[in-house]
């Protein structure tokens, strides 16, 4: 199937020397939610403004549908940005702001109205169509945003940071909304986030970059759980990493403890990636690792409990309250297959394998 979006080896240096994308290779498939991650600077925004023309890559070439755009204007783009600050006019009714895009393309007036309407009621807000968008609350303001760059039927619709001006509450229920809608219509979003759990609650795929280069891309299972570096390892979520020792049977020893069989392919030294529920613990005992209690924290789905072992202070999650473990009981440590993986060390090449 053709890519909705595909980047060719591209590179944007800034007129001030700032490399923001450094050989960017990248497919986003069609009908697909797909995030871009990663920390601040790493290159999120320009690339997402590239797709939608806003930049030009130095070098480098840009499809969109199997079309070359890297030197068409943004205007004949058949893209919709959705900015973080909505950008909406508030001069302009609810159905006027939603239609505008429309108006711009000389559509005569009643078509606008009518796919302005279809867009406003695909997300909810048919009802305020002739509400004064000052009136809005954020999550509302947000929606017209939304239905405007719908309304333009684009073949992909970028969303730029679409959370991060409401507040807690909201986020997850426009995420959710976004999300749906995402896929009863079956549109190609690209979706820009520094959010880990945003970025696996919404996504089909996840590209996670780092200093203007893709690190991983894959489903969000594939990032978290198996991820191919420490970088993308510790971004995706709590992780603690141990030099370790592999056999020819892909066990991973740490310790006392074996992880296995064919955990990795590798042999002799790896970097075992440990997740906190991964850990599991058993009254004292001969087998497993020692250690002692040194905190509790019931946090209602989960019990959280440091651990002090000869490995260093671990941080054990038990779903519910488990077996309780009292502070400065003994325990003994054990290790589960799942939450675990080995990833290459730091400063080994980045990887854009799916
Ligand atoms: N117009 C510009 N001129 C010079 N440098 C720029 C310009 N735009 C972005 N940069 C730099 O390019 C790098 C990548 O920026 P970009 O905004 O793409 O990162 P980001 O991952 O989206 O970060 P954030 O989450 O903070 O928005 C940063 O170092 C940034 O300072």
């Amino acid at each position: 199937m053709a890519s909705a979006v595909q980047f060719e080896a591209v590179h944007k240096v800034f007129p001030n020397g700032v490399r923001a994308l450094n050989n960017v290779q990248l497919r986003i498939p069609p009908g697909q939610l797909t995030t871009l991650l990663g920390p601040s600077g790493c290159g999120k925004t320009t690339l997402l403004r590239m797709v939608a023309g806003l930049e030009q890559p130095t070098t480098g070439r840009i499809q969109i549908g199997g079309v070359d755009v890297t030197d068409m204007d943004a205007t004949q783009r058949p893209i919709s940005m959705v900015f973080q600050s909505y950008a909406l006019f508030p001069h302009l009714n609810v159905l006027d702001n939603v239609g505008y895009g429309l108006r711009m393309q000389n559509l005569p007036a009643q078509e606008c109205d009518h796919h302005a309407m279809a867009a406003l009621t695909a997300v909810g807000l048919q009802a305020s169509a002739t509400s004064n968008t000052s009136m809005l609350s954020g999550g509302q303001q947000q929606r017209v945003a939304l239905a405007r760059a719908l309304a333009l039927r684009p073949q992909v619709l970028l969303l730029d940071e679409p959370l991060s001006n409401l507040d807690a509450g909201l986020r997850r229920h426009i995420r959710e909304d976004i999300r749906a809608l995402q896929q009863s219509l079956g549109l190609t979003v690209v979706y820009v986030t520094h959010d880990h759990n945003e970025a696996m609650a919404v996504s089909d795929n996840v590209v996670v970059m780092r200093d203007g280069q893709i690190m991983q891309i894959g489903t969000p299972q594939q990032v978290y759980a198996t991820p191919h570096c420490e970088f993308v390892a510790a971004f995706m979520g709590d992780a603690v990493m141990f030099d370790a020792e592999a056999d020819a049977a892909g066990t991973v020893r740490l310790g006392p403890l074996r992880v296995g069989a064919g955990l990795t392919r590798r042999q002799g030294k790896v970097r075992l990636v440990v997740r906190p529920h991964a850990w599991r613990l058993e009254p004292a005992s001969g087998t497993g690792l020692a250690g002692r209690v040194l905190s509790r924290a019931f946090l209602g789905r989960n019990t959280e409990y440091q651990v002090l072992t000869a490995l260093g202070t671990l941080l054990v999650l038990v779903q519910g309250e488990g077996q309780p473990r009292q502070v400065d009981s003994p325990v003994s440590v054990q290790l589960d297959t799942l939450g675990v993986s080995v990833v290459m060390p730091s400063g080994a090449e980045a990887s854009n394998d799916p």
